[in-house]
């Protein structure tokens, strides 16, 4: 059942968890009672209401809460969808002083991004299929959960496009979901993806009387179950299947990479899961008569900063030259097709793969609706019910410690403090939303985007160039 220890609390957290659920439970008691004491008039009428109150008390409502990127529907949604994509701070992280950068700078860089991105989407129908298989998963998870005698709504919150987190918690309130199991749709956990939707839901819950009660837990990763394991591999074995000579085929694992530092500054776990991972449907592999070659690879960076390596691209150009001849590429830290399995490794990496000497050419398609696979799911959706607790209590408590997503904040936090400041833009205005401070405000952001900008012309270093935006050749020499 594995990842729900991720996120087991030393022994004094734990009782702390179990006595805030007791008082939890004492308050939504004293919650219920409220309005009931007021409608007693006699004493049956008073036992009568106390016992209709108990039975509400008991009665419980589950909910599923599945996490994921979220797409845009249409060409005209890449744009605001981008901005969403490059506002959130866990994706550029800007220093302290420059925060309030973040949303000028989003709004410039997906400006010029749209562009490309457009492209992109537009050469797989015009948009991101995302919302589609997500809602798909949901609906067939709802089923095997009913199935299998834990009936429970299941909801679906994006984190960069419709349906939003927000809209989501939005519809459990008004579903009056008592237990919610939060379950991130990326099997390997990274800062950038479950990382940043836990951050998100945390604010969320925080701010939230209702929530803040709301028993609820998270599952951070899920990459190591049985279920999970065994649906890749027989993914992986169907397509081997249509290969003529299956023994001699590369099996090339590709992982949507991140930057280094998130690995090795912020300790991102990311690397170390997918690797586990990999090893492990290896292994079940084996236990299946398959001992193909393998490898694993990082694909999709933007800009010149260094991410995971081997990159993707660059081993597939060193397979061909060693002599390598049939390829089964396997895109393995999303479960959905997207843009990147559909236009990235169906169109650039085939080219390029077949331009490099490789013959044969294969893909794994992603799990989507897999029954095996949501199975899984389910399983262990109803494995974490047990951990299911109440959050926090009282009101100093509930807003600092949020137990089942503080290990989330702890992994964030050690990005945060290795960040290096820049200085100030300039010394001093008025913080606050008075129209003269928002008039300096907004002098000084923009300012600060010149500062930015003219920084990145003179030294061919920072977030435009980073994130592809900037042409590369007019600092770096192309290889
Ligand atoms: C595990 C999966 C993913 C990781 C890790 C991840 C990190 C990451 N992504 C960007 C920048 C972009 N990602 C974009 C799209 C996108 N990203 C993922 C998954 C992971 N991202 C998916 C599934 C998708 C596609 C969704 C879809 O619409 O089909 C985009 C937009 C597309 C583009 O312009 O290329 C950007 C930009 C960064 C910077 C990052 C790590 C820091
Ligand atoms: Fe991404
Ligand atoms: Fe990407």
């Amino acid at each position: 059942m594995g990842s729900i220890a991720n996120f087991t609390s030393p022994p004094q957290l734990f009782t702390r968890r179990l006595l805030q659920q007791k008082t939890c439970i004492q308050m939504e008691t004293r919650r219920l009672l409220q309005p009931s004491k007021a409608l007693l008039t006699t004493t049956s009428d008073a036992a009568q209401q106390l016992s209709t109150t108990t039975l509400v008390i008991q009665e419980e409502k589950i909910g599923v809460l599945l996490l994921n990127l979220g797409g845009p529907e249409t060409l005209e949604d890449v744009q605001p969808f981008l901005f969403n994509l490059f506002a959130d701070p866990d994706i550029i992280r800007l220093p302290k002083l420059f925060r309030f950068l973040q949303r000028p700078l989003a709004h410039l860089i997906s400006i010029l991004r749209a562009p490309k991105s457009k492209e992109g989407y537009a050469s797989i129908g015009g948009g991101s299929p995302l919302r589609r298989i997500t809602d798909a998963q949901a609906e067939d998870l709802g089923k095997f959960l009913f199935a299998k005698n834990v009936p429970a709504e299941v909801y679906v919150g994006m984190r960069y496009w419709h349906p939003f987190t927000e809209e989501a918690i939005h519809k459990i309130k008004m579903d009056g979901i008592t237990k919610l199991v939060v379950l991130p749709l990326y099997p390997q956990f990274s800062i950038s993806t479950s990382g940043s939707s836990l951050r998100l839901l945390e604010s969320i819950f925080r701010e939230d009387e209702y929530l803040v009660n709301m028993q609820h837990t998270v599952i951070p990763s899920w990459y190591q179950r049985e279920g999970y394991i065994k649906a890749m591999s027989t993914l992986i074995e169907k397509e081997l299947e249509k290969f003529e000579c299956s023994e001699k085929v590369m099996i090339f694992f590709s992982a949507h990479g991140v930057p280094l530092a998130y690995v090795e500054e912020a300790g991102d776990p990311y690397k170390a899961e997918m690797e586990e991972c990999v090893d492990l449907i290896m292994e079940e592999l084996e236990k299946r008569k398959i001992t193909n070659a393998y490898t694993l690879a990082y694909q999709s960076r933007v800009g010149p900063v260094e991410w995971l390596k081997p990159y993707t691209d660059d081993t597939i150009i060193e397979l061909g030259q060693k002599g390598v001849k049939s390829l089964l590429a396997v895109p393995i830290s999303f479960v959905s097709e997207h843009i990147e399995t559909l236009e990235e490794i169906d169109v650039e990496y085939k080219e390029l793969a077949l331009k490099s000497g490789i013959e044969k050419w294969g893909r794994v398609p992603a799990l989507g609706c897999e029954p095996t696979f949501i199975s899984d799911l389910a399983d262990a959706v109803i494995e974490s019910l047990p951990y299911v607790g109440a959050m926090a209590v009282s009101d100093i408590e509930a807003r600092q410690s949020l137990v089942p997503l503080a290990s989330v904040e702890e992994l964030l936090a050690v990005y945060d403090s290795q960040r290096r400041g820049l200085p100030p833009p300039v010394t001093m205005w008025e913080w606050g939303w008075t129209k003269s401070a928002e008039t300096w405000n907004g002098r000084a952001a923009m300012l600060a985007v010149l500062v930015l900008l003219v920084w990145e012309v003179t030294t061919g270093e920072g977030f435009l160039h980073q994130w592809g935006i900037l042409p590369l050749s007019l600092h770096w020499p192309t290889p």
